[in-house]
């Protein structure tokens, strides 16, 4: 059949629009995916713990399969409880799926919408995100390894220091996950929020006893995990509810308090950043460089919020200064808590905390502490980190992306506006990818004659876990994640005999239950709560090197301009 181009085209036009109606009208007619039955209005809020919704998540996965649906209230949320469905929604089709849930308390009033991670997929976000990328992307991560490897020299010296402390004074975690100065998580939140503040602000935390501002950034981090849970606010579900008046919308005045207490604190430290850069004293973080390009574009003063309009997008003060706590929020909280729960699976398996000792010793020795060099040659270690990071993710649901069309998955409407979860937690418990999943099994990530990989690229099929997301919003600080939890981790195990606390009656030991939910924290990061242990340097050979390296350090800082450790 010889066919017209004219004829050609108006057959292409009637397949077009056929396909469109058909594609609608099935849009229309699909049902949703399967879910718990629900109450009126309120749908499934009360069936489950909204502030912990990952163990009933993994229930109904379990019951409905790689995707369910609940309502909280209005707001639909759907789940993705395979690596299949998640790929296919957050990767292959993240055109539609690449924005994260804006909770009007936690990021309209709270953020006064300048929080990255809830932005829509935007303009706005697409800027933040490429000046994020270019200081954590590949190459320029590299460049925070210097720091990384001295701070985290400092923190060896601060557990060497610490000792048996937090075995012998029976601390009490105080409100919103306040950690006692003391005890030995506040070592480990020091070394990562150090690092941040350095690549932000160009400043360490160099105290940890007598220092408000560490802890403050935590109780800042536990508040707006906590505000931007969903369900936690039901004008989060319900945006019909944000005509109210203020009498009736007592949110509204505590999230716009939230923002207040947040700007005293980021808002100063921006402040303190943009005087020190005119006054030619800044330093080299991000800020600093920052400021300088945009003042080097003729643009010194730019107060408000978002971007320029023009081509360059040049971010202004409130956008910069929440891109600063983004980079703080995201890469603090999340890495310390890798530390704390690969401390706690390794005391609770012994035999593989000894074999990784064994391993250890063979490649790396006494006389000198592990390097990044040392990543290859140690795949025990490295098969050890990868099941922590499976058996006890720190985002366990990761942050929650949006539907911003309706779409159909497997014959499901997904409606537009859904809250669209990719259920890390319920992947890593999946039998068939993980047989006996709740059991730690570093050997089914041993590979010793691999290369190391942490399987965070491109391949989301064959990751071996899936802690750090997924599609356009996958982690920006994966690099820096991975370098540091290698050099912290391996030199813990290289430098002390670590230790849980014993009944002194029964001489048994006391550690809280990995498989006990209650041993974690609420909220979206979910941590171990304050536990005890004790460190002990492996021999007198190693805490000579540990004293040494510290004095060394305080050599670096000044070379460097930084403050040196107050202790
Ligand atoms: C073990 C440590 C970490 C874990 C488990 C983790 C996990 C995640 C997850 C699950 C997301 C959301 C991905 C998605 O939407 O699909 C994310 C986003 C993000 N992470 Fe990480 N992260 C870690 C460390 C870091 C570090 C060290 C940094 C910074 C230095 C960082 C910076 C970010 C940023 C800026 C985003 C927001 C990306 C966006 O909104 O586009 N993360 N991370």
């Amino acid at each position: 059949m010889n066919t017209s181009n004219n004829e050609l085209a108006i057959l292409s036009i009637v397949l077009f629009v056929t396909g469109v109606l058909l594609y609608t009208k099935g849009t229309r007619r699909a049902p949703l995916p399967p879910g718990p039955r629900g109450i009126p209005f309120l749908g499934n809020m009360f069936q489950f713990n909204v502030m912990r919704p990952y163990p009933q998540y993994l229930k109904w996965a379990q019951r409905y399969g790689p995707i369910f649906s609940v309502n909280l209230g209005g707001q639909r949320i759907i789940v993705l409880n395979s690596s299949e469905a998640a790929d296919e929604l957050l990767v292959t089709r993240s055109k539609l799926y690449s924005s994260h849930e804006s909770p009007h308390v936690g990021f309209d009033l709270v953020s006064d919408q300048q929080r990255m991670v809830f932005m829509p997929y935007s303009r706005e976000w697409k800027i933040v995100r490429k000046n994020v990328h270019g200081i954590l992307g590949p190459g320029p991560s590299k460049q925070m390894r210097k720091m990384q490897d001295l701070e985290c020299r400092v923190m060896l010296h601060d557990l060497l220091c610490h000792g048996d402390t937090s075995i012998v004074e029976d601390f009490v975690e105080g409100p919103h996950g306040k950690v006692p100065e003391r005890h030995w998580f506040s070592i480990i939140r020091r070394y990562t929020t150090s690092l941040m503040m350095t690549l932000v602000y160009g400043r360490r935390i160099h105290r940890i006893v007598d220092n408000p501002e560490l802890h403050q950034v935590y109780e800042m981090m536990s508040n707006i995990t906590h505000v931007s849970q969903p369900g936690r606010y039901l004008v989060d579900a319900l945006p019909i509810l944000r005509w109210l008046p203020d009498i009736l919308a007592p949110w509204r005045a505590e999230g716009r308090k939230m923002h207040e207490w947040e700007m005293d604190f980021w808002g100063k430290l921006f402040s303190d950043s943009r005087t020190a850069f005119l006054n030619g004293t800044g330093l080299n973080g991000f800020v600093q460089s920052y400021l300088r390009a945009r003042a080097e574009a003729g643009l010194e003063d730019l107060p408000g919020k978002g971007a320029t309009e023009d081509a360059a997008g040049w971010m202004r003060d409130k956008l910069i200064t929440y891109t600063a706590v983004s980079i703080i929020e995201a890469g603090s909280d999340t890495s310390s808590t890798a530390v704390f729960s690969f401390v706690l699976l390794m005391l609770s398996n012994p035999d593989v905390l000894r074999r990784a000792k064994e391993e250890m010793d063979a490649v790396v020795g006494s006389s000198r502490m592990p390097d990044w060099e040392d990543e290859d040659r140690l795949p025990w270690l490295t098969a050890c980190i990868k099941e922590t990071l499976r058996c006890a993710p720190p985002l366990p649901l990761g942050i929650p992306h949006k539907a911003d069309e309706d779409d159909i998955y497997n014959g499901y409407l997904i409606p537009k506006g859904s809250t669209v979860i990719g259920n890390i937690w319920a992947i890593h418990m999946d039998p068939v990818r993980y047989p006996d999943p709740t059991a730690f099994k570093p050997e089914r990530f041993y590979n010793p004659d691999g290369k190391f990989n942490w399987a965070s690229g491109p391949d989301t099929h064959n990751r071996d876990h899936y802690i750090f997301g997924w599609g356009r919003r996958f982690c920006s600080g994966k690099y820096l994640a991975e370098a540091s939890m290698f050099i912290v981790l391996s030199r813990l195990i290289w430098a002390f005999d670590f230790y849980a606390a014993s009944d002194l009656q029964t001489g048994k030991v006391k550690l809280p239950d990995v498989h006990d939910v209650d041993t974690f924290t609420d909220g979206l990061v979910t941590a171990p709560k304050i536990y005890p242990v004790g460190f002990q340097p492996r021999s007198e050979k190693y805490a000579e090197m540990i004293k040494a390296s510290y004095r060394d350090v305080q050599n670096d800082w000044q070379s460097m301009g930084l403050a040196g450790d107050k202790r």
